[in-house]
């Protein structure tokens, strides 16, 4: 093994370094401090559970993106987490057992067998809140709006906000008679916006034609807001929970456009991204100059049922990571540096203990060793006056 191949990482596993850990952290808590003023509980997911609890009612797409290791002390196969919200779901209808609405918020450090895209993390810092226990426009405006003052909290100006309704989809494809095969088929190819291909496949495996047409007509209904009035005149002949559905968006979209005036919205009904657990309305966020979501999430009514317990449920997520490097100001870290040798000056001692309890970031320099303050992030120093006081100056040496 060469020097090259022990300090390889690998890929997608990144470590984290000064200052960018710091940045992470800073913005870490003022989420979980936002959350918090929202009324959003702070948990912690287990970091591995057993497949069974990790992956039940999740669908294909988590099951691939899950690591999976035996435990050594049963035997049995356990799953690492690679998406906190079946988890918190698990505890929502399990662990918890609260009436009426339950919010929840987290952020852990999730593993994915694979990134959502080429530059992609595979150990994304998941944060994000999950709403429990009630299904309607309150609290999908609720967690939309939540999601929103999350991205302006981290630096976003303007955000290009993408909603689709898995709901319409599966209204439709209920009413379709597909065989598990065949379904897969057309949901790849409404995932990748293959018109031709789905114009193909609802003509040959669906029998009844006004749905075979609105099928059609759904992939390609995206765009702005008269998406939705296209949507009911072309969906006119779909099952009431298609209106239900798109009601749901339009008063949705109404609250959050009056609260919220940076954020552009595109409507793709078809929109079917996610982990496949999704059954309401979903939605991702975009900025300028980043071609993936920084944070996604959407309505998941089903996942409780398998924990005992079918609750109405909504949610987003974001990776800490992502968010910060994208969105944060680099402010240069600043500090005072204090001198090596005077361990056993009273006065020094105590005016860094003073400036530690304020919050000043102090680093002691060490005896023999000449490193520049700027690289101890250091842009003042303790300087000791004739009366032996000691006083924070600017440094202006050269190193
Ligand atoms: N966990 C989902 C987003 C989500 C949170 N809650 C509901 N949906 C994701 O990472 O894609």
């Amino acid at each position: 093994m060469t020097i090259a191949d022990r300090w390889l990482l690998p890929d997608g596993m990144e470590e984290v370094l000064p200052p960018q850990a710091r940045q992470i952290e800073v913005l870490r808590r003022e989420l979980l401090d936002l959350f918090h003023t929202w009324g959003y509980d702070l948990v912690f997911p287990p970091p591995a559970e057993y497949l069974e609890s990790l992956l039940t009612g999740s669908g294909n797409d988590l099951d691939l993106q899950t690591f999976k290791i035996t435990d050594q002390l049963t035997g049995r196969l356990m799953g690492i987490a690679a998406d906190i919200t079946p988890q918190v779901a698990r505890m929502d209808a399990h662990s918890m057992q609260r009436q009426g609405a339950a919010r929840f918020c987290y952020c852990a450090n999730v593993l994915r067998t694979k990134s959502g895209n080429m530059l992609g993390s595979r150990s994304p810092m998941q944060v994000g809140a999950e709403l429990f226990g009630h299904d309607g426009v309150e609290s999908d405006s609720e967690i939309l709006g939540l999601m929103l003052s999350a991205l302006g909290t981290a630096g976003a100006e303007k955000v290009y906000l993408d909603i689709g309704h898995v709901g319409i989809y599966r209204a439709l494809i209920s009413e379709a008679g597909l065989t598990d095969d065949q379904e897969k088929q057309l949901f790849d190819a409404i995932l990748h916006k293959a018109y031709a291909e789905i114009d193909q496949i609802v003509v040959r495996d669906i029998a009844n034609e006004s749905l075979q047409g609105m099928i059609s007509r759904l992939s390609r209904l995206n765009g702005d807001a008269s998406v939705l009035v296209r949507a009911r005149a072309e969906l006119a002949d779909a099952p009431a929970s298609v209106l239900t559905a798109l009601d749901n968006i339009e008063q949705t979209v109404r609250i959050i456009q009056e609260q919220y005036h940076n954020v552009e919205i595109n409507f793709d009904l078809a929109e079917l991204r996610g982990f496949n657990y999704h059954t309401g309305m979903v939605f991702a966020a975009y900025i300028p100059g980043y071609g993936h979501p920084v944070a996604q999430g959407g309505r998941y009514d089903e996942t409780g049922k398998v924990f005992g317990r079918a609750r109405p449920a909504t949610g987003f997520s974001a990776d800490l990571k992502i968010l910060s490097r994208l969105l944060q100001d680099n402010d240069p870290v600043s500090g005072v540096l204090a001198p090596a040798g005077f361990s056993d000056d009273e006065e020094l001692l105590c005016t860094v203990r003073a400036l530690r309890s304020e919050g000043t970031r102090v680093v002691y320099a060490m005896p023999g060793q000449d490193i520049s303050a700027s690289e101890m992030g250091c842009d003042s120093e303790l300087v000791r006056k004739d009366d032996g006081q000691w006083v924070v100056e600017p440094i202006n040496r050269i190193f």
